[in-house]
């Protein structure tokens, strides 16, 4: 009823292309220089560091490669299609960064339609074809045609509307995007300005743009690609407004592109960072009574007759929303992904790079040996495996809704959208700042183009913002926790992913028994501590609510909402410490792997914990010395991960391509990369810049000029 039933996520995001514009114009002298250097640095790059960090691993890799995918078919497929993306000339991005606007533009498309003709050709199933739309790795327009209009049209539209448009958008006969946002309003979609008024002498609804802020403002797609959209609007007919409703409107003509009359349409204009986000065109797009035949409201949910009369199934009206869970979820899983790549990188380079600690002309340290760089790192490379497996266990869930849903069951959904939300918030906001971390991990040339990483963070970290502001739904979940509190009283069993709260006169007064370092790798002593203090953070605001609302309970809310939003981080951390625990219980196949993944959940949990130990102290779960305790630990675990971090993010099992960065290479061959890498920018076109004659010569002549006369 989501949308319409399967799990299966068609596209998910990004498309790639190759350079519409050739970076070999350098001179002939350029070349031979740089080919003569690239020679001798190759020469003295003999030691593989890699290679002498990948013998000390304790556990079997390509073992560890299907934990991570799920399965061996998982890492088998995923291997194939990654291959298949890396070894297509069409599919390079080396020179994203350094393409106009219109070029990437122009290079998406290019990249998005060779994909197509890939998956056609070769074809591909659906999971192969979405691997390979992953792989290829750049934002356009296909993703938000799979990823939101195809699963909208599933989720909402009847049986007769999916015969009729699901066809069509399979075979890119029409191209869809996902407008809802407008210029005046995102977060609050009941606020949405649009309108869809029935008009019942011609059997139509007029689609119309009443203000500037009822422009639809930012659907990916939109701006140059989309022929057609779901459009969000408020449904009035027989002279009544009956809320936000989503409608199948053709925007731009199938024969030449251009906007159909009443349409106004173009891209919102350039974004964050160079190349990343700016090869997808976000859009504007307004109506001016626009006239839609009635059948292309979507009418799963709810219907208008021929006579105009407004019917409501009898199903919740948070279904309208239910595309917004679906993107919510996949994002979790997109989360450890883009996680992943940023510590793969990261882990990679600092294993190959050296500073200081040289003695009698010996070696210097690895930066990874560093105390300080390890504590910064393993904890982002255990959130990495903590974000799979919550986004797996996520993704069951959605599954199991959704089948719930099917049956009429509508217990479930309060669970989804607050597991949804706040997963989506916790772990998006926490790979941004990890990506942002893995640059600063890298030194000086993580901030150079070539390290991928600042494009990385670029096409991320909208990640926050879209599909629900990262504040917004964690305020989301601290009501649902706030509700569920005010239930315990009478007598209400929390259930899902609340039913720690049901033990609340035990969490309420338990006293950690831990009394040693290694007492903190007992699972129970982990999970009792985060429950107590994710049960004891909402109960503090529950009784400040009601203490401070003597007036009303949203007032309440809104004084306590910075702390609530502290009380949501908390029950969703639980959630993720709790999942990485399930998984570490479970059956693991190969050798040591099983000991690996157990230390990256102590990691994860003991660095969340000493992270905000002020949570854990102030409501009075462990003591300031069990907190030191905590962190002696951490440490001795930073020791236990550092010979196999390396192997640890081989088992990610990304292609040089894909991970797009001279500093993560799997040969570790940093030094000549970088050096070619440098050589490629526009700017070593020419030996002389342009420029010169206009400003640097009669500048610098100006000066010699008025020594001369001195
Ligand atoms: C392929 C990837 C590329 C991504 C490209 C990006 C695309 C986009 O960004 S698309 C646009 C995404 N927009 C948003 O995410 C907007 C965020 N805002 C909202 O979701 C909602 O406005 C809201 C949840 C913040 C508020 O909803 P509202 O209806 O105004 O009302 P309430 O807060 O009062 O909630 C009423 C009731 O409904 C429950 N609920 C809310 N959302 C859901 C849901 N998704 N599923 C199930 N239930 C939901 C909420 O808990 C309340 O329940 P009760 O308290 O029991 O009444
Ligand atoms: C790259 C990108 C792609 C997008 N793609 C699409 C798309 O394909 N289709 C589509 O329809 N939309 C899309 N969007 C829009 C996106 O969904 C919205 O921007 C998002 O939902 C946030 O809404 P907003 O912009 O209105 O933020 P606002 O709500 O205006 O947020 C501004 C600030 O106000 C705070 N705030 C807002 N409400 C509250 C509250 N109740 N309590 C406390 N603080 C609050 C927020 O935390 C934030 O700090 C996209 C956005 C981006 C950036």
């Amino acid at each position: 009823m989501w949308r319409g039933g399967s799990n299966t996520r068609t596209c998910k995001r990004r498309f790639f292309s190759s350079p519409t514009r050739s970076r070999h114009h350098r001179p002939p002298y350029i070349c031979r220089l740089h080919s003569r250097g690239s020679q001798h640095l190759k020469a003295m790059a003999e030691v593989d560091h890699l290679a002498a960090e990948r013998a000390t691993a304790r556990f079997d890799v390509e073992e560890m490669k299907v934990a991570w995918a799920g399965s061996r078919h998982a890492v088998h497929v995923a291997d194939r299609m990654a291959r298949l993306v890396a070894s297509d000339p069409v599919f390079r991005k080396d020179n994203r960064t350094m393409l106009s606007r219109k070029e990437l533009f122009k290079d998406t498309l290019r990249k998005a339609a060779h994909a197509w003709k890939r998956i056609v050709e070769l074809r591909l199933t659906e999971e192969e074809a979405d691997l390979l739309r992953q792989y290829v790795d750049q934002p356009g327009y296909v993703d938000l045609h799979w990823g939101m209009f195809v699963p909208a049209i599933k989720g909402q539209g009847t049986e007769e509307q999916q015969h009729k448009w699901l066809p069509l958008a399979y075979k890119f006969q029409i191209i869809g995007c996902y407008a809802q946002t407008e210029l005046g309003h995102g977060s609050n979609v009941q606020g949405l300005e649009t309108t869809a008024t029935f008009d019942p002498k011609t059997d139509e609804f007029v689609i119309h743009s009443p203000t500037l802020t009822s422009s639809k403002w930012w659907p990916g797609g939109l701006g140059k690609a989309s022929t057609h959209a779901v459009v969000y609007a408020r449904l009035i007919t027989e002279g009544k407004d009956y809320g936000i409703h989503g409608f199948i409107v053709q925007l731009r003509s199938l024969e030449d592109h251009s906007p159909l009359p009443g349409v106004t349409l173009g891209d919102i204009g350039g974004k964050f960072g160079s190349g990343a986000y700016n090869s997808m065109d976000n859009g504007v797009l307004r109506f001016d009574h626009v006239r839609i035949p009635r059948d292309q409201m979507l009418m799963r949910l709810s219907q208008v007759t021929r006579e105009g009369k407004y019917v409501h199934s009898n199903v919740p009206k948070q279904l309208l929303y239910g595309t917004m869970v679906y993107v919510r979820q996949s994002i979790v899983a997109d989360a450890s992904k883009a996680l992943s790549r940023a510590v793969c990188i990261a882990v990679r380079y600092s294993a190959v790079r050296k500073q200081f600690g040289s003695q009698d002309g010996g070696p210097e340290t690895q930066v990874l040996n560093y105390k300080t760089q390890q504590s910064r790192l393993f904890p982002l490379l255990a959130s990495a495996y903590a974000f799979r497996f919550v986004g797996d266990w996520l993704n069951w869930l959605y599954t199991d809704v959704t089948q719930k849903l099917e049956a009429k069951d509508f217990s479930t959904l309060q669970e989804a959208h607050a597991c949804t939300a706040g997963l989506k918030a916790v772990t998006t906001s926490v790979t941004a700042d990890a990506i942002e971390e893995c640059r600063k991990l890298c030194g000086g040339h993580g901030y150079l183009n070539s390290s991928g990483l600042p494009e990385l963070f670029a096409v991320y970290v909208p990640a926050c913002t879209y599909e629900g502001d990262n504040v917004v739904l964690l305020l989301q979940v601290a009501r649902i926790l706030m509700k569920t509190v005010s239930q315990l009283a009478s007598g209400k069993q929390p259930v899902g992913t609340m039913a720690y709260m049901g033990k609340v006169q035990y969490l309420m007064q338990c006293k950690s028994a831990v009394s040693s370092a290694e007492d903190w790798l007992n699972p129970d002593a982990i999970q009792e501590a985060f429950e107590a203090r994710a049960l004891r953070m909402a109960v503090n605001c529950a009784q400040n609510i009601s203490q401070a609302a003597s007036q009303e309970e949203a007032a309440g809310f809104y004084e306590r909402s910075p702390d609530l939003l502290e009380a949501a981080v908390a029950h969703i951390q639980l959630i993720i410490v709790t999942k990485f625990i399930e998984k570490v219980h479970q059956e693991i196949p190969g050798h040591g792997v099983k000991e690996q993944l157990q230390a990256l959940c102590n990691v994860y949990a003991l660095y969340i914990l000493h992270k905000h130990l002020g949570d854990f102290l102030a409501t009075g779960c462990i003591t300031p010395r069990q907190g030191a305790l905590a962190n002696e630990q951490l440490g001795k675990l930073y020791a236990q991960v550092r010979p196999n971090a390396v192997a640890l993010v081989d088992a990610f099992n990304y292609t040089d391509h894909y991970l797009g960065s001279v500093l993560g290479r799997y040969d570790g061959d940093v030094y000549p990369a970088l050096y070619e890498e440098a050589w490629k920018d526009p700017l070593n076109e020419t030996v002389v810049p342009e420029g010169y004659h206009e400003y640097l010569r009669p500048l610098i002549k100006q000066q010699q000029l008025k020594l001369s006369r001195l």
